[in-house]
């Protein structure tokens, strides 16, 4: 069947030629569907990509039954329910880096024919009026940009303020002092901003902290006839706000991009002569289309093959030299996670990971996430992931603590899982060996040295003579072949432990016929 793949909203044709010349793929275009249509066929995709258009609400997330991947083709993410996305194991990626040109232009674009009232007299001209005195616009040079959200697109448009000689304050909670005064602008606070900006323009995200950021009382604080640009999102700026700002004389005058409500066919807004609008056209050019599609195309071929995508949203983005460095303790977390829920007598309460080594040396995060999926996975099977793995955890209650500890035991890398019941702790300890991969190094107290491969079977039993030939026989009379085994125990005579690898998948039966034996006082069966 292939891996299928969805396009909902209008990508450029040369952007999506990565996934037209991937023979696995199965592409099909839905930009003519329906909502009706995408609801009732969103069931049968692996993928999605988006534009801005299409709304991936919780609601529509809940019928994509094997969707695993949505790629955005752009950089906002605020028309994707991310929550949802996250919870049901779906891993989002955008394209951060391919319209940043094209919508810091369309800023300036904006500010120019703003400042110069061109759309305006353009109009005017359409309806046959030569009108000179009307139209007198305002230089940039020597006014104050004041730019709020200073990232890709604010630091772009900086740049091309500054050719303007216009003076630039910005205000971003990641701005430093270093970085501004490298850059020859000024960093300020919001109200510095709003007390110095003669032209404000936006460029954060939409989200909870600056939906309705410019409102009634920023535009207040803002200097009179100051000019508005928004090329970011509708719902940072409060649209009524704007209308009465405007209304009485504030602003002198705003472009818009971006509309609280998308698409519109009347607005009020609109009515106003002070405001010029474009229907979101900031990343509109056959540059950046083909750029954004392209990036995403690519991010969903890498996820098809199990390679680690470039720009996950819900998922912290490792550099790919670091990736090649921990990939390989994926496997070692999994397994050891995998293995140790077998040990749990309880439900879990908190998990504890505890690196040490080179594996301490390394961006763990990626890898407890590995570990704490492989301890899910035992009850919640497939759907859990390294998107969800945490979220899962944390809806059950589960704390998760990571330590960083000295003690290697003699490896060169070690990491132990523990889980915590309510009423006892169980762990298991595991190593990289080079070359030769993971290895389960300790459990509970005990040393062993099994590789997580294959049909475990691990016995806890009184150290005595002849236990082992009992259950030896035992496993023979059940066809049952022991290709590896591991005796360890904590004292003469007291608790210990065999781990073995069997030939095959060991049955509940089994299991309980070996716990008849008077020195077994436990049997588990473990698949890995
Ligand atoms: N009109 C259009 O077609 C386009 C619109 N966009 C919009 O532009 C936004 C910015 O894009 P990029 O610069 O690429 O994103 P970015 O992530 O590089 O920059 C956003 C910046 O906003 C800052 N920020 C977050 N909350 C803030 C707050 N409360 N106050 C001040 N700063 C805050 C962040 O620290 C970050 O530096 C996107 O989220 C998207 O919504 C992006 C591309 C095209
Ligand atoms: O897809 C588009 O043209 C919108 C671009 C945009 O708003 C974004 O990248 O955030």
């Amino acid at each position: 069947m292939g891996f299928r793949v969805l396009i909902a909203d209008p990508l450029s044709q040369e952007g999506i030629t990565p996934l037209l010349e991937t023979e696995e793929i199965q592409l099909d275009i839905g930009t003519e569907w329906t909502n009706t249509e995408l609801f009732e066929r969103i069931s049968e995709y692996d993928a999605l990509i988006i534009r801005s258009q299409t709304q991936v609400t919780r609601a529509l997330i809940a019928k994509a039954t094997h969707l695993k991947i949505i790629g955005r083709a752009g950089v906002g993410v605020d028309n994707i329910d991310l929550d949802a996305a996250t919870e049901q194991g779906i891993i989002v990626v955008n394209a951060p880096n391919g319209n940043t040109n094209s919508a810091a232009e369309h800023t300036m674009a904006m500010m120019m024919a703003l400042s110069r009232k061109i759309p305006q007299a353009y109009l005017s001209l359409k309806n046959k009026q030569w009108d000179r005195k009307k139209y007198i616009g305002k230089e940039l040079k020597n006014k104050t940009l004041g730019i709020i959200g200073f990232g890709r697109i604010g630091a772009e448009v900086a740049y091309r303020a500054k050719g303007q000689r216009m003076r630039i304050i910005a205000y971003d909670p990641f701005l430093t002092e270093e970085q501004a005064s490298k850059l020859g602008i000024k960093k300020g606070s919001l109200e510095n901003v709003y007390a110095q900006a003669d032209f404000i323009t936006i460029h954060t995200p939409l989200l909870k902290e600056t939906r309705y950021l410019l409102n009634q009382q920023a535009f207040e604080a803002m200097k009179d006839g100051v000019y508005i640009i928004n090329c970011a999102r509708g719902g940072i700026i409060d649209e009524a706000a704007l209308y009465d700002a405007i209304q009485n004389k504030k602003v002198a005058g705003a472009a818009l991009d971006v509309f609280e409500e998308e698409p519109f066919y009347e607005h009020r807004l609109l009515e106003l002569p002070e405001i010029i609008a474009t229907p979101h056209l900031g990343a509109s050019t056959v540059e950046a289309q083909e750029s954004v599609a392209i990036d995403v195309s690519e991010d969903i071929i890498r996820f098809m093959r199990g390679e680690a995508v470039h720009n996950p949203v819900n998922l912290p983005s490792i550099p790919r030299e670091a990736l090649t460095e921990i990939k390989p303790y994926f496997l070692l977390a999994e397994k050891l996670g995998q293995f140790l829920i077998h040990l749990a007598n309880e439900p879990i309460q908190e998990i504890n990971l505890y690196y040490s080594g080179d594996v301490a040396k390394t961006k763990i995060g990626p890898i407890t996430r590995n570990a704490v999926k492989g301890l899910l996975a035992r009850h919640l099977g497939d759907h859990v992931n390294d998107v969800n793995a945490l979220y899962l955890a944390e809806k059950r209650g589960l704390t998760i603590h990571e330590n960083m500890t000295s003690s290697t035991q003699g490896f060169t890398n070690l990491m132990r899982v523990e889980i915590v019941t309510k009423s006892e702790k169980k762990s298991v300890a595991g190593t990289l060996l080079n070359g030769l991969g993971p290895r389960i190094v300790k459990v509970d107290p005990y040393s062993v040295d099994v590789t997580p491969k294959g049909h475990l079977l691990v016995i806890h039993h009184q150290d005595q003579p002849g236990v082992i030939g009992k259950m030896g026989s035992l496993l023979a009379t059940k066809e049952i072949n022991i290709a590896t085994m591991q005796v360890d125990r904590a004292d003469v005579g007291g608790n210990a432990i065999m781990v073995m690898t069997v030939d095959r998948h060991i049955e509940k039966i089994e299991l309980e016929a070996l716990e008849q034996l008077e020195e077994i006082h436990k049997a588990i069966s473990i698949d890995l």
